[in-house]
């Protein structure tokens, strides 16, 4: 390899996990990042819950009934899968699996007991990261403004909360979401760091080696 060849180094992809209370701003400002960064890309995870206005079946969720939801428990076609306020949620291996190997980053918004799962298979390629509200307040006036929940299902998200977020500390990084542009801002910083580093610029020895030599 010549120095000329530094467009060689190629990239293993990397999965970033983002967490949360419901209502902290996963979704926003996994959105947001998306729309920024080409490099990856969301897992789309299925679900037995009911569609939200303005969601669309295949893009942000696979919306699924449990029995479909089941069989695919049953084929092992989950990378992790979990119950989360009373409906099933689960991540298709498939295109995740295939977006690492051409070495694209993949996103996924998940809860605590997936990510717990992820870290058993991913190990290294994983990079988690945990979403706090700035105050129990303002999670609870997000939820109500998004008014996309009964009154009955927001009390028993809020109600959910803290059990959420006593995983906080399982997560290799904390967001505090005051304002949306500042933690799009930290969070594209996050995963800028995590893809320069040493062990997924593959090819890398050899560049140094290829500088080294004077080629
Ligand atoms: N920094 C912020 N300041 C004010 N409002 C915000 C901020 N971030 C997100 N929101 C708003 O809060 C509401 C909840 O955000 P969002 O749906 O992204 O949360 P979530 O963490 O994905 O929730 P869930 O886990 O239920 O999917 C939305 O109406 C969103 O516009
Ligand atoms: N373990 C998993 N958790 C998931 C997955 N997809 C979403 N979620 C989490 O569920 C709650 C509720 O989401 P909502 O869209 O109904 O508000 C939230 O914490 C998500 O992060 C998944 O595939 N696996």
């Amino acid at each position: 390899m010549s120095n000329e060849d530094a467009a060689a180094i190629t990239r293993r992809g990397l999965m970033l996990v983002l967490s949360s209370p419901s209502g902290a701003g996963k979704t926003t400002l996994s959105r947001q990042l998306l729309d920024n960064d080409k490099q990856i890309q969301l897992s789309v995870s299925a679900t037995t819950r009911a569609r939200r206005s303005g969601e669309k079946d295949g893009v942000d969720y696979h919306f699924v009934d449990t029995a479909t939801f089941r069989g695919m428990i049953e084929r092992g076609e989950f990378l992790e899968h979990a119950r989360v306020f009373d409906h099933f949620y689960g991540t298709p291996a498939a295109p995740v699996e295939a977006a690492l190997i051409d070495g694209r980053d993949v996103l996924f918004d998940i809860d605590w007991q997936g990510t717990q799962q992820l870290k058993e298979k991913a190990g290294s390629d994983l990079v988690t990261v945990f979403i706090l509200p700035p105050s129990t307040r303002d999670l609870e006036r997000r939820l109500i403004t998004r008014a996309q929940d009964s009154m009955e299902v927001v009390q028993k998200r809020m109600a959910k909360a803290a059990d959420e977020m006593s995983h906080w500390a399982e997560y290799d990084y904390q967001i505090i979401n005051r304002d949306i542009a500042t933690s799009l801002m930290e969070l594209k910083s996050i995963l800028t760091a995590e893809r320069l580093k040493r062990e997924r610029q593959v090819g890398l020895s050899a560049f140094v080696k290829a500088l080294r030599e004077g080629r």
